[in-house]
């Protein structure tokens, strides 16, 4: 059976567990802090990084996206998460992921910077990374506008990857004031979390034990 190393706050695995669900992929689920020297994940990613896909021949697939690609090429017979037929409308669905991932990379470089000892904490660096959030959170805003789904009206990879940053941002900022700055982003995060897919993934805090930065 195909095992995933996840943790429980990441959005990335998020993404991962979500499709897997959708598609009705029977896994798995290693549930670990990636940050603690208890981790597993350096055996299977060079990167270090979950979340980590590992297949019966215990080859390992790695980086959200391409976990992803590697879900939707070899197992076909399931739902489908980008349109076949819609090169455009693919195309754009791995744009929406790439501001959807790219936030939460910012997020999570803002995460640790906040952890650093006072008077170690770059302001300069931390405002960086708060425009990019919002910079991403006013694209997916402008994208989704007051529809249900980012394309094609269907369920997809898009979804899943804004749903995930979104649902992030409610464990991780819950101060972020996106709701209120984007009313139907807000509301579309709301129905999309009502999915079964979703209400199984809900992102919690884990306690990380070593010291990081
Ligand atoms: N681009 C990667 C990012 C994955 C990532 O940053 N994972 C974190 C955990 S979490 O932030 O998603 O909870 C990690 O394993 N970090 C460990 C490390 O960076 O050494 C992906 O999409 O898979």
């Amino acid at each position: 059976m195909l095992r995933l190393i996840s943790a429980t706050p990441s959005p990335y695995a998020r993404k991962v567990r979500i499709a897997l669900a959708e598609k009705s992929i029977p896994f798995e689920l290693l549930t670990e802090v990636p940050w603690d020297s208890t981790t597993q994940t350096p055996q299977y990613n060079p990167l270090e990084k979950l979340p980590v896909l590992i297949l019966d021949s215990g080859k390992s697939v790695y980086e959200s996206h391409y976990i992803l690609e590697f879900i939707e090429a070899k197992y076909s017979g399931a739902l489908e998460l980008l349109p076949k037929d819609d090169v455009d409308g693919a195309l754009f669905a791995k744009q929406v992921e790439v501001v959807a991932d790219g936030i939460c990379d910012a997020l999570v470089l803002l995460f640790f910077e906040k952890q650093r000892e006072d008077g170690k904490r770059s302001e300069e660096w931390m405002a960086r990374q708060r425009r990019k959030v919002d910079g991403g959170l006013k694209a997916l805003a402008g994208w989704i506008g007051n529809k249900e789904f980012f394309v094609n009206d269907t369920f997809g990879l898009a979804d899943i990857a804004a749903g995930s940053v979104l649902g992030y941002l409610k464990v991780r900022f819950p101060e972020h004031p996106w709701r209120e700055t984007y009313l139907h982003l807000a509301t579309y995060s709301q129905n999309v979390e009502e999915r079964q897919s979703f209400k199984d993934t809900m992102p919690t805090p884990q306690k990380i034990s070593d010291k990081i930065v």
